[in-house]
Order: C-alpha cells, then sequence, then structure tokens
C-alpha cells in the first residue's frame, strides 16, 4: 500500500557538503530508491525560489501568446527537439490519443569549443521576451550541474568510479522542457483517453522535474497501483529513465508515470512543469554493465548506443516520422 512506497525526500547539500557517513548515506538512499520505485525528491539543488519563480512567469508569458506568433518557433523539421511543439502531437508510446499539452524544448549550450556542437541544432529564442531566453538559459544549466551531482552518487551506489559519467554527459544531449498543460474548455468532447500525460517511462538517463508542487503526477508501484507525487515548495522530483535502466539491466527502475487530469471543476486551470531530461552523448554505449548480470540478473537488452535509442523512441512517441 501507499504507506510503504519509498519516494525519500534527500538533501543534496548531504552529498556535496557532508561527513563521508552523510555521503554515503545519500548514495545508498537514492541507489535504493532508485532501484525500488525509480523517484526521489531533493532539496538543496542549486536553483532558488526566486529563480523558479522567474521560470515559471517567463513560461506563462510564453504560452500566453497568441497561437499565430507560438506557431513561428515550431520546428517540426527538428522533430521538436528545439522550440516549439503546438497541441496534439506527442501521445505516450502505447497511446493513440495525443496528450493535452504543448512544449517547448531548450538544448545544450556548447560554449567551450567541443566540436559536437556540430551535432546539435541551434537553441531558438523567443523574440517577445528576452528574460524567456535567459533564465531557461541558467535553468538548463544549474539543472544540468545538480544531474550530474545526482550522478556521481549513483556511480557510487553502483560500485563504479565516482566520475564513471562524467565523460558520457560533459556536453550531452539533455533537453529542458518547459510545459503548459492546458485548460480543458469541454471535457464532455474530449476522447475518454485523453489525459494530460499519458502513462510513460521517460528516454534519458534520469530526469530532474521543477513543478511536482501542483498536483496531476502519479507513478505506478510495483503492486500496480497508482501513487501521487507530491513535492515540498521547491523541492525537485527526480527519476530514472530508461537509459540508465538499460545500462543497470533493470537494477535501477524507470517507472512508469503520468499525469492525470483535474477533477471537473478545476479543468479550466491550466498547470505547468519544467522537466529536464538529462541525457548523454550519442556515442553513449548504453550496454548493460557487467556488474549489473549474473544468474539471477541475466542480461535483458540488446547493445545499443544513446543516439540510436533515442532515434527509436522518437518515432514511437510522434515527434518524429
Ligand atoms: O508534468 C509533470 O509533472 C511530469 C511530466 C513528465 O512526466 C514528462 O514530461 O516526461
Ligand atoms: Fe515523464
Amino acid at each position: 500500500m501507499s504507506s510503504n512506497v519509498n519516494i525519500p525526500r534527500l538533501d543534496l547539500n548531504d552529498y556535496l557538503n557532508g561527513t563521508p557517513a552523510q555521503k554515503e548515506k545519500f548514495s545508498n538512499d537514492i541507489g535504493n530508491a532508485f532501484n525500488e520505485t525509480g523517484f526521489v525528491t531533493i532539496t538543496n539543488h542549486g536553483l532558488d525560489a526566486d529563480l523558479i519563480n522567474k521560470l515559471y512567469s517567463e513560461v506563462q508569458n510564453f504560452f500566453t501568446l497568441p497561437e499565430e506568433a507560438k506557431l513561428k518557433y515550431e520546428k517540426v523539421e527538428l522533430a521538436g527537439q528545439r522550440g516549439y511543439t503546438s497541441k496534439g502531437r506527442e501521445k505516450a508510446k502505447d497511446s493513440k490519443t495525443p496528450d493535452l499539452k504543448e512544449f517547448w524544448q531548450t538544448g545544450q549550450y556548447v560554449e567551450d569549443g567541443d566540436s559536437i556542437k556540430d551535432e546539435y541544432p541551434d537553441n531558438v529564442k523567443v523574440e517577445e521576451y528576452p528574460g524567456f531566453n535567459e533564465v531557461t538559459k541558467e535553468v538548463y544549466q544549474k539543472l544540468e550541474k545538480a544531474g550530474k551531482q545526482i550522478l556521481n552518487a549513483i556511480s557510487v551506489y553502483l560500485g563504479l568510479p565516482e566520475n564513471y559519467f562524467e565523460d558520457k554527459v560533459n556536453n550531452g544531449n539533455s533537453i529542458l522542457r518547459g510545459i503548459h498543460y492546458f485548460p480543458i474548455e469541454n471535457p464532455d468532447v474530449l476522447p475518454a483517453d485523453a489525459v494530460r500525460a499519458g502513462a510513460h517511462e521517460d528516454i534519458n538517463l534520469i530526469t530532474l522535474l521543477i513543478g511536482a508542487s501542483a498536483d496531476g503526477l502519479e507513478v505506478l508501484t510495483q503492486q500496480g497501483e497508482w501513487f501521487a507525487i507530491k513535492a515540498h515548495g521547491e523541492d525537485i522530483v527526480v527519476n530514472v529513465g530508461d537509459m540508465l535502466q538499460r545500462l543497470t539491466n533493470n537494477k535501477l527502475r524507470s517507472t512508469t508515470h503520468r499525469v492525470v487530469n483535474p477533477p471537473r471543476e478545476l479543468m479550466k486551470n491550466s498547470r505547468y512543469s519544467v522537466p529536464f531530461f538529462l541525457h548523454p552523448k550519442s556515442s553513449m554505449d548504453l550496454s548493460s554493465l557487467d556488474s549489473c548480470i549474473d544468474d539471477k540478473h541475466p542480461k535483458v537488452y540488446a547493445d545499443i548506443t544513446a543516439g540510436e535509442y533515442l532515434d527509436e523512441r522518437l518515432r514511437e512517441i510522434g515527434l518524429k516520422k
């Protein structure tokens, strides 16, 4: 039942500045939660309340623009990987009905002369709101930093060198997504299975989510029950994605989650959230680690690189043709 769903609230400062015992406890707690539920909430992640408020206000500014203005920023040829994706385009992998959302995606800023810059499309700038471009860049870089620190803690849990992921995620293909779950004006005309975000697993290594303090996010427990996640104030939710699940041969779980529609009386309200999908470089080998394979845990997945895997998944969710 819900009382034993392990989604601990962990303090990142314990890992960064704590005693050796606090550091070790952080690694164990996050590893065990990722093994059981795939989800934790994190405090002291390096983004203060002012920055998060500024982010929300700029994200709201953008989505409040008229549809024609937003459509100027839609890059279907980039499979939505940069700029705006309009209503009705993305659906969960096993669903036929699109999610009730529109979103914006910001990608990597390569600023150290690394030739990997040529692999990535340029970020799209919102002309109407310069503050939008500034705050999304700052949040991208701060969540990337927190994500790398969390990966260090996971490496320790997995018995790998602490810097195992460093070269694989440096200038990686991560995405910051600002999502607007728009008001549902007339619930009676919606397809019966239309939801804000259909049940899915994230594609990437880990996701860091701002905004789960608003109701709606639910995870599927190992007992097959939907469990509502509620983060405190400015805490972020961090979960395992399919790439980390593959790498660890299911030791760390990429748990199914969804965003449900609000009760009828609240359907006219918008919901906003901002996930950061931490991806490695496309060259990362996702073949399962030898240390996660044994007689009790035979190898489950075929070998694949992060780039090949992402391509396959973008086709399944309808963003890439
Ligand atoms: O909006 C949320 O709370 C979660 C969004 C999500 O799961 C996703 O975009 O992958
Ligand atoms: Fe997700």
